[in-house]
């Protein structure tokens, strides 16, 4: 059967935000974690170009960030945050009105603009990247007005820009792979929500109907035959009646794993309803299918389904219908629908073909 819609484990309960969550505090821990290390060489950076102020403040520097990487191990996200933000915006205006402007101490503020803009989530983004304008403007404004406060030579100036150009072009694009990565993930999961029958992991209707409407086509282009096989747990109410719920969903597992066992690849396998499973099998003539429906339910008839209780003995009914030529996927699923209908009148536990 076709690989995509094996049977998996229940999807665990929607926990888009939380992955995110934990995903961006890993990622600013990181953050954290990477910016201390930097700190290390900007203080051998000071050091030999003679900055004793600035070699100081990346001391300063690295213990905030130690301490942001801790706290927000301890679960004190915002705090964490909040001084990794101080450290950025203190830095950057010491270190600009220290060496001045032209050092590029400021670039580091721009790198606050998509992490805001991105992060937000409560409608604070337009006024705190204003914020972050004005901050800017003013810095600019007041490091431009009193000049470098302890000057460094222009050469000396000049590597440090340098090193900040360097290292704010890294850091955008590590970020932007971080938020590359995220939609990614998210697109995955709702994809996989849209697509896939939650508790079984097979096809939804939806899918099914998308990916049988190519098989269908390309088969019908082929001259080979479409067959399809609709089947469905046989007294199921009675099972959730007498063992519960959790129990019924376990045995819905259970049965589309004999279902995708006894398919082949290609074959595109869905839950079609509550108790309700549909195959269409391309190459597949209306023989061949009944022997792989016949085989299907000795399986699971022979197989009493252990579920931590006593045994259950389970049977369920098949309905196959080969799809007619031009014949249009409804219609056929309608008289798979017929067939199956016969074998549950017929007593279940049966095979009867359309
Ligand atoms: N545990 C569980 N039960 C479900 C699920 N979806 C549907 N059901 C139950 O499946 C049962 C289907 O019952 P019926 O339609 O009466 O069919 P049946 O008892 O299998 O009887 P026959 O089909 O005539 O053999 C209902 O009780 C639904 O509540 C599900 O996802 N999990």
């Amino acid at each position: 059967m076709n690989p995509t819609f094996k049977p998996r484990p229940p999807l665990a309960p929607q926990r888009g935000s939380s992955l995110a969550g934990k995903a961006y505090w890993a990622m600013v821990q990181r953050v954290a974690l990477t910016a201390a290390a930097i700190d290390v060489g900007y203080i051998a950076l000071f050091l030999w170009l003679g900055s004793l102020p600035l070699a100081a403040i990346n001391v300063v520097s690295i213990g905030m960030y130690l301490g942001a990487y801790r706290l927000i191990q301890k679960r004190y996200n915002v705090a964490g945050l909040l001084l990794i933000w101080l450290e950025v915006v203190g830095h950057s205006a010491l270190g600009s009105l220290l060496i001045g402007w032209d050092s590029g101490f400021h670039y580091y503020l721009l790198m606050f603009i998509p992490a805001i803009v991105i992060a937000n989530t409560r409608g604070y983004a337009a006024p705190m990247v204003l914020a972050l304008l004005a901050y800017y403007l003013g810095l600019h404004a007041l490091s431009s007005h009193l000049g470098p406060l302890d000057p460094l030579p222009a050469r000396s100036v000049n590597i440090v820009n340098w090193v900040h150009i360097c290292l704010v072009f890294a850091m955008s694009a590590a970020l932007s792979a971080f938020y590359r990565r995220t939609i990614l993930i998210a697109e995955a999961r709702l994809r996989k929500q849209a697509t896939l029958d939650p508790l079984t992991g097979l096809a939804n209707r939806s899918h099914f109907e998308a990916l049988s409407t190519n098989a269908l086509a390309r088969s019908q282009r082929d001259g080979a035959p479409v067959t399809l096989l609709l089947c469905d747990v046989d007294l199921f109410k009675r099972i959730n009646d007498q063992y519960g719920h959790a129990v019924g969903d376990e045995v819905l597992v259970a049965m589309a794993k004999v279902l995708a066992a006894n398919l082949r690849e290609g074959d595109v396998l869905a839950r079609w309803g509550g108790e309700e499973f549909l195959a269409l099998m391309p190459a597949s003539p209306l023989d061949a299918a009944c022997a792989t429906a016949e085989r299907i339910r000795t399986a699971i008839e022979q197989t009493p389904l252990d579920v931590g209780q006593a045994p259950i003995a389970l049977t369920m009914s098949f309905g196959v219908a080969q799809v007619h030529s031009a014949e249009d996927l409804q219609a056929a699923i309608a008289r798979a629908d017929k067939a199956l209908y016969q074998s549950k009148n017929a007593g279940r536990n049966r095979v009867s073909v359309a």
